[in-house]
């Protein structure tokens, strides 16, 4: 009995899912003759789905699209339907141009309701487009502008001296100078989590390598990444299955309080700093906030929670792209150790203040944001209303994707795109310099890693602090040596993750002068 109970629920479900894959079909085809041509490789009912199966990453993916299609086309995931922009031009009109319309965003309800808790909550970076985001985003965009970054400067100089003083030890081990060589990949993830974590909350968060709340932080950083996992996005490409398999929500509930609990126990410990003598607590994003007064205690954890995902496996993969590349350019890293030589000499590390003086290795660290922007894909938009481009209609709530990685590899603009040239910005740098207002077209830009638009990513100056100098620091200190083979910087580690990182390698790190502890 229970048998053939359960056999007929099955059918039933088996009927809803078909009629409803047929009604999608349908719609889809009705509608596709007035949008941007689709893509090749499409099936009835699953779309484009199958091939998201081939061992390529998403953004070479949609870049092999385009050159096939042009650089602007239709896509389908079961029944939802994306626009993915491949080239500057596409990406100018709709989302700089058009941007009242291409800002919002249209993500699981897990994430932005049940893990964010929604409007409540403060997770801006997933908010559609309107009042509640333009109040958030504002207050973070306070928090984190040039002139912020330069008052926690003295963050980012101690959060460095500790990655230098890790290096050099790890330079002392025997491994470093066998075939074996070492890894740094938990060096440079340790530099960029607690730079961001010690932003937010100032030196409280000087975490060493190892400690138990530092793997916190991770844990919990993969656990919020895992609220958008694969299996939350076939919910969101097959509706239907939201009905047939309820949510466990429990799940994410979770999440949310065990963030809750974590920084919500690092705010505990700022304020009671804080009541004991505000003086002696450093500039950082969380006093800066709270003199605002305008966050719950939840926004203020959220926004760091939102700092640390979106911020920290960003620089760190950067970081990573770019040892890896100038282990594999032994002249690049000449080079640029004798621009620092000259313009800083070796008895101090290189400064914020110096970076004019430093054009290449400037022209280094927009090389590998432009090879291996880390969030390729972005965080997917949305339309707020219907549009019409060109001879195309684009319907409200359309998912819209910008390739960033595609606009990096147009080869007119940047001939030869797949080689490691950071020569190739030194116009851009060095007429920057001349520009006494900041102000230049999407066009002249050498990449568009950070995005472009009104949801460019809010981070950018601190990110580009925080990459500066580290990577000012690698190059005055040490030189990379490869331990056989180039290092493959062609296959990422993980081809299904949002942000791409090198597969693991190892290298040999050969201190440049016998002063670099005196540095410390
Ligand atoms: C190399 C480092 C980084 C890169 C390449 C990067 C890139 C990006 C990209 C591509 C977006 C999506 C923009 C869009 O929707 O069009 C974004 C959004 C965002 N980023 Fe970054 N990011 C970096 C570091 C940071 C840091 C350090 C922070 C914070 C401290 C941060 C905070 C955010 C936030 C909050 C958003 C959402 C903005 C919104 O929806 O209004 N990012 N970032």
């Amino acid at each position: 009995m229970a048998r053939s109970s359960s056999s007929s629920s099955a059918i039933t479900a088996g009927t809803i899912f078909l009629a409803s894959a047929i009604y999608f079909y349908y719609q889809n085809k009705k509608k596709q003759s007035s949008l941007p041509p689709r893509a090749p490789g499409y099936l009835p009912v699953i779309g484009h789905l199958l091939q998201l199966m081939k061992p390529i990453p998403i953004q070479q993916l949609f870049y092999n699209w385009s050159l096939e299609i042009g650089p602007i086309y239709t896509c389908y995931f079961g029944s939802q339907r994306w626009i993915v922009l491949n080239s500057i031009e596409t990406i100018r009109d709709l989302i700089v141009d058009r941007g009242g319309v291409y800002s919002s965003r249209k993500l699981p309800d897990t994430l932005v309701h049940d893990f964010m808790q929604g409007d409540q909550g403060g997770g801006f970076a997933f908010f559609p487009y309107g009042a509640s985001w333009r109040r958030l985003r504002r207050i973070a965009h306070g928090g984190l502008i040039k002139s912020k970054v330069d008052e926690y400067q003295p963050i980012l100089d101690d959060r460095r001296t500790v990655l230098l003083s890790h290096l050099c030890h790890l330079s002392k081990e025997k491994a470093n100078y066998s075939a074996q060589g070492v890894q740094l990949s938990n060096l440079v993830e340790h530099y960029t989590m607690t730079s961001i974590l010690a932003i937010a909350f100032g030196d409280m968060c000087n975490f060493q390598p190892g400690d138990p709340a530092l793997h916190k932080a991770f844990a919990l950083t993969e656990r919020a990444a895992n609220t958008m996992s694969p299996d939350e996005q076939m919910r969101e490409f097959f509706p239907i299955l939201k009905t047939l398999w309820p949510l466990k929500r429990a799940k994410y509930i979770q999440v949310r309080n065990d963030v809750a609990e974590f920084y919500g126990g690092l705010l505990d410990q700022f304020r009671a700093n804080m009541a004991e003598n505000s003086d002696n607590v450093p500039d950082c994003f969380v006093k800066e906030v709270m003199k605002l007064n305008e966050l719950t205690d939840l926004q203020i954890m959220n926004f760091v929670a939102i700092f640390v995902g979106a911020g920290s496996d960003t620089t760190n993969s950067t970081l990573e792209w770019l040892l890896a590349y100038l282990a594999n350019h032994p002249e690049v890293q000449d080079k640029a150790f004798e621009e620092i030589k000259d313009a800083v000499g070796l008895g101090r590390l290189p400064g914020s203040q110096d970076e004019p003086m430093l054009p290449y290795v400037q022209c280094i660290i927009l090389e590998v944001l432009r090879l291996r922007p880390p969030a390729p894909i972005a965080i997917p938009h949305a339309t707020s209303k219907d549009d019409v481009y060109k001879q195309w209609l684009i319907p409200k709530d359309t998912i819209v994707v910008l390739n960033l990685f595609a606009t990096h590899q147009n080869a007119e603009r940047f001939p030869n795109p797949n080689a490691f040239q950071p020569e190739r910005h030194m116009e851009f740098v060095l007429s920057s310099q001349e520009r006494t207002v900041f102000k230049q077209t999407i066009e002249d830009r050498p990449h568009l890693s950070f995005s472009t638009g009104r949801r460019v990513c809010v981070g950018i100056h601190l990110a580009e602090r925080t990459l500066f100098m580290a990577a000012s620091m690698l190059l005055a200190s040490f030189k990379f040596e490869n331990v056989g083979s180039p290092i493959n910087v062609d296959i990422p580690r993980d081809i299904r993750a949002t942000t791409w990182s090198p597969s693991a390698y190892s290298l040999r790190l050969i201190p440049r002068h016998e002063n670099i502890e005196s540095l410390l």
